[in-house]
């Protein structure tokens, strides 16, 4: 029987831990399978930068009993879709029981935030602050085309350094890591076959409230 133990892991900065291929390829082809029915239900949008309402390159969509959503008004999580209305979709039992195996935290994600690069997508420096619960880790799951991440401090002009992603690579950010800076500099197109139309689909776990005590 494969326990956690067995997985590999590197820890690339304090609270920081890739898990290389921590989902085999099965796994990720039944994970994509989840996930088009997610879309099916909650059909990807393009999310506008608060102000601005600047286009984000990438595309969204979520499951979960919460939504991250970025329009005009602000970034925020919400229980329904912001063009639909209607709730979100459940979470995929498998991302559940990832949260469980690698998130080191009690309660379950709340959200998963679904992100669809195309192959000129990318995404800006930024903080993941908009949950109430910063205990908790981020995890993060990779599909597709490899990307180059970047990672620096929790101050924005920290050095950064980057690094590739690829399908089926898991990321923890947590501890001293969970407020860092990150971003996606650039896909990798051509660089994976699990995608068909090509691109990366990134899904980041996130419990947004904090658990009320037991
Ligand atoms: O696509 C990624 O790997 C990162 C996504 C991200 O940082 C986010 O959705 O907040
Ligand atoms: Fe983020």
């Amino acid at each position: 029987m494969t326990t956690e133990a067995d997985f590999a892991r590197t820890q690339l900065l304090p609270g920081l831990v890739l898990y290389p291929g921590r989902l085999a390829r099965d796994e990720q082809v039944a994970l994509l399978t989840e996930i088009r029915a997610v879309i099916a239900a909650a059909p990807p949008f393009t999310p506008v930068m608060p102000r601005t309402g600047k286009p984000f390159s990438v595309a969204m969509t979520n499951c979960g009993p919460l939504g991250w959503v970025s329009d005009r008004a602000g970034y925020r999580y919400q229980p329904t879709h912001p063009v639909t209305g209607a709730r979100w979709p459940a979470i995929p039992e498998r991302l559940i029981a990832l949260w469980r195996a690698v998130a080191g935290y009690a309660a379950p994600p709340e959200a998963c935030l679904v992100n669809f690069y195309d192959p000129t997508a990318k995404m800006g420096l930024h903080q993941d602050r908009d949950e109430a619960d910063f205990d908790a880790p981020i995890v993060s799951v990779s599909l597709g085309d490899t990307c180059r991440f970047r990672f620096g401090g929790t101050a924005r002009g920290d050095p950064t350094r980057s690094f590739p992603l690829a399908s089926g690579d898991v990321v923890v950010f947590g501890g001293p890591a969970r407020l860092a800076f990150h971003g996606v500099d650039r896909i990798l197109p051509g660089t994976s076959t699990l995608l068909p139309e090509g691109g990366r689909i990134n899904l980041t776990l996130r419990r947004v409230t904090e658990p009320s005590a037991a």
